[in-house]
């Protein structure tokens, strides 16, 4: 009966392992963050949708690209776009606070060390962070993730002047030197383009996939498949591809408008068979709590914008786990 059922985001048939059945209870045990909506097919199916479902999640360390490193970062994703501007950073912190609403114990750690603006979308610039006896830094806590920034150890204005290897080695020691608590998954917002220092992160960081971020834009694009190819040289699997800024929606009246052209992103991704996790729109209402530092997700969790970017985050979080589940390494 379960070979019936399709679940969202999951292209293969139900493992049997996944389904408990107690009486009039079933279970379903996911190894990756998804919400309630993952039970809708259960639900629906004739005999299947009889049983009262309920959804576990017990989120599976994946391999990453450094499999000497020991995994204390849980899985390690990289947001990064070839151009700047497209909304990196954005997406960074939506994914980062949607995986959290999806069941997981979230980090993101803020590497874009020439314009930290973790501190500005998920608030509290003003707190500096803590340094423990072992010279570890203690990451804030926002909107229940962890957040790791520069821009909460020193004046953004200092961290704009560095450059090559001192970006570089600030970088690592952000990601080394910060007491992340046990968590399922790292979001680690790039530094925009494809150069040395996102390269040199891209080798030597444990990471277990990257997710691409570009506008439709025919001169982002070009950017965007750089940056595919630069972490596909270094093995690093490339998770998705987010289309931000697809069209723009006005908040008053729901017009749309393709302001950056049309399906840039979805071709790309579509050329380069990576999968689209989503085509968000240029809405007045993403810019405006990211501002304020209360981003949408986090402060209206039932939006349809944040719907759609939990959506984005299900899909995220299931195809890391099924591109791990297709390449040799080990699974935790
Ligand atoms: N989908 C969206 N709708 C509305 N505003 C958006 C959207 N995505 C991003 N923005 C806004 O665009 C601006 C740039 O976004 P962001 O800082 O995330 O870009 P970035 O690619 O990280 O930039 P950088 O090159 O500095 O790293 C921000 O003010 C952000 O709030």
């Amino acid at each position: 009966m379960l070979a019936q059922v399709k679940l969202p985001h999951w292209s293969r048939t139900i493992p049997e392992n996944w389904v408990t059945i107690d009486g009039q209870n079933a279970l379903l045990t996911v190894p990756f963050a998804a919400d309630e909506r993952i039970l809708e097919p259960l639900k629906q199916h004739s005999e299947l949708g009889q049983f009262k479902w309920t959804l576990k999640r017990i989120i599976a360390k994946l391999p990453n690209s450094q499999p000497e490193l020991p995994m204390t970062f849980g899985n390690v994703i990289v947001v990064s776009s070839g151009k700047g501007g497209v909304g990196k950073s954005s997406v960074s912190v939506q994914l980062a606070l949607a995986l959290h609403q999806l069941g997981a114990n979230v980090g993101i750690l803020d590497a874009d060390v020439y314009g930290p603006s973790l501190p500005t979308m998920l608030g509290g610039q003003e707190e500096k962070l803590e340094i423990n006896a072992q010279q570890k830094m203690i990451p804030h806590q926002r909107h229940g993730i962890w957040v790791s920034s520069l821009g909460y150890l020193t004046d953004t204005k200092d961290a704009a002047i560095w450059r090559g290897p001192m970006a570089s080695a600030a970088l690592q020691q952000l990601f080394r030197d910060t007491k992340w608590p046990r968590l399922d998954y790292l979001i680690v917002d790039m530094p925009p383009g494809t150069g040395d220092i996102q390269l040199t992160f891209a080798q030597k960081l444990p990471i277990t996939g990257a997710v691409i971020v570009t506008t439709p834009q025919t001169v982002a694009l070009a950017d965007a498949e750089k940056g595919i190819t630069m972490f596909r040289k270094v093995g690093v699997p490339i998770t998705g591809l987010i289309e931000n800024m697809s069209y723009y929606q006005c908040s008053q009246c729901g017009h749309r408008d393709a302001i950056f052209g049309t399906e840039g992103g979805a071709k790309v991704a579509q050329r380069e068979q990576v999968p689209l996790l989503g085509q968000w729109p240029l809405d007045a209402r993403i810019r405006s709590g990211l501002d304020e530092g209360k981003p949408l997700v986090a402060e209206q969790p039932e939006h349809e914008l944040s719907l759609m970017m939990k959506d984005s985050a299900a899909q995220l979080a299931a195809e890391l786990y099924q591109q791990a589940q297709t390449k040799p390494g080990r699974t935790q």
